[in-house]
């Protein structure tokens, strides 16, 4: 008689896996390296941006008191003493009815508390000298880039555990961090098990598939800022399985496998966790596809049993895996970001388990709506590629109608959410 496996809510299941304490590492790397690289650190502002008073416009430096009388009836006369491109310091302080022709980006010159645009002045040359005149009067700081207005010393600009994206990489290059501390990328164990399993270069034979979910995990774990470490495929025979599991213990800390966790005769994963004397924290979720993921822990090791089923081997992934990598790279939100949209079709089947339907979202009159990206089977492998959500349907009695407002998961996001769960 099969041992009866008792069904844990997706949150429970989550929160026991979250409560195993997991270590994080850094590194450093350069800042062009660093793209899509966790922060190991918070990126406070080392100094003023901009660090001087600066011109937004090509123009003139002036006072701004001495335009007082300048209106379209009357123009105002200016001696330009200098001319200050971008990166030059002001040899000389302007007075009284002068001005400093400046470039944008250019320093303010002592005494000048305003530009005004080229094109607002008339320039022209007397008595080999330059002057300008202009009709409009100035306030005191128009036009004018002030220091720090950007950030001020000691603003807090981005919090560790943030994805450095090309915007991140413009603030850590403005305050000259050449090289930035990150979390080290975690690297995961992977085997794929399945006497059925081809390599993906070999052609097909009866009864034999091409193994999709090891290359699609390496992925998934990409995506979620790891590093797979491929040990290959393993054949349904418990002694070859067990020895390799064993050996890729002694080098990584998280193993998943995919395959072999079900109630079938080949399915040998539950009989290694008891050889290896680990501590199973759940074999079955109330959720579907993934209801037999199987995580156990050996000490502060974390064993993943994914199942074998393509769809399934994905959600578990993203639910199960992706926070703890997310953890490890220091982020305050390691879950899928969870939002709202309204379904584009009927479910009209209730359903004992929560439904994770993998599916895509459109813009439909300013709401955001979400349809299944193909066949909602544990089993299919072609509705994981037009998926960039999942969509939740918790367990209960009913269906669910075109229009429902519902939950969804993104698949791909840089934010995150801290606890999506909440009682299914
Ligand atoms: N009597 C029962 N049968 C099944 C149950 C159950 O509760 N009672 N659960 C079903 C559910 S739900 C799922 S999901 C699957 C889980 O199966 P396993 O995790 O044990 O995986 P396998 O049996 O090894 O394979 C299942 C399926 O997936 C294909 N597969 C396996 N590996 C790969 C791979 N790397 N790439 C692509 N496809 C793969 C494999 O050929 C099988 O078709 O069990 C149900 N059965
Ligand atoms: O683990 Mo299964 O995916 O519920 O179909
Ligand atoms: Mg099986």
């Amino acid at each position: 008689m099969l041992e009866k496996r008792k069904p844990l809510p997706i949150y429970e299941a989550v929160a026991k896996i979250m409560d195993i304490k997991v270590d994080r590492e850094t590194e450093i790397v350069p800042l062009k390296e660093s793209i899509n690289r966790f922060l190991a650190e918070d990126i406070k502002a080392n100094h003023d941006v901009p660090h001087f008073n600066r011109s937004p416009y090509d123009g003139f430096a002036l006072r701004a008191e001495d335009t007082r009388l300048a209106e379209s009836g009357n123009s105002v006369e200016f001696e330009v003493i200098e001319s200050l491109a971008a990166g030059m310091v002001a040899e000389k302080e302007v007075g009284p009815f002068q001005a400093a022709r400046i470039m944008t980006g250019a320093l303010l010159p002592e005494g000048a508390d305003t530009v005004i645009m080229l094109e607002l002045v008339k320039t022209y040359e007397k008595n080999n000298k330059d002057y300008l005149s202009i009709k409009r009067k100035q306030n005191s700081g128009d036009n004018i880039s002030f220091q720090g207005e950007d950030a001020k010393k000691g603003d807090l600009l981005v919090k560790k555990g943030t994805i450095i994206n090309p915007g991140v990489i413009a603030v850590l290059a403005t305050f000259g961090y050449h090289e930035v501390k990150v979390a080290k990328k975690p690297m995961i164990g992977l085997f794929a098990t399945g006497t059925e399993l081809l390599e993906v270069s070999e052609e097909l034979a009866p009864g034999k598939i091409r193994n999709s979910n090891a290359p699609m995990i390496e992925a998934q774990a990409a995506r979620a800022g790891a590093e797979a470490k491929y040990y290959g495929q393993l054949p349904d025979d418990i002694e070859i399985c067990y020895a390799a599991i064993k050996q890729a213990l002694t080098e990584v800390d998280i193993l998943i496998t995919t395959g072999g966790v079900s109630v079938g005769d080949y399915d040998i994963m539950p009989d290694i966790y008891k050889r290896l004397e680990a501590d199973v924290l759940f074999n079955k979720v109330a959720m579907r596809p993934g209801s037999v993921t199987t995580v156990a822990r050996l000490n502060h090791k974390i064993l993943y049993g994914l199942s074998g089923n393509p769809s399934a081997c994905y959600v578990g992934f993203e639910l199960f895996v992706r926070p703890v990598i997310r953890t490890k790279l220091f982020s305050e939100k390691p879950h899928l970001r969870k939002e709202k949209a309204w379904l584009k079709v009927d479910f009209p089947k209730a359903n004992p388990f929560t439904r994770l339907i993998r599916g895509s979202l459109s813009f439909e009159e300013g709401r955001l709506r979400a349809e299944p990206s193909g066949l909602d089977k544990s089993s299919v492998v072609m509705s994981l590629a037009g998926a960039g959500v999942l969509i939740i349907l918790p367990s209960g009695t009913r269906g669910y109608q075109k229009g429902d407002e519902v939950e969804i998961l993104l698949l791909e996001d840089f934010e995150g959410s801290k606890a999506p769960w909440e009682n299914q």
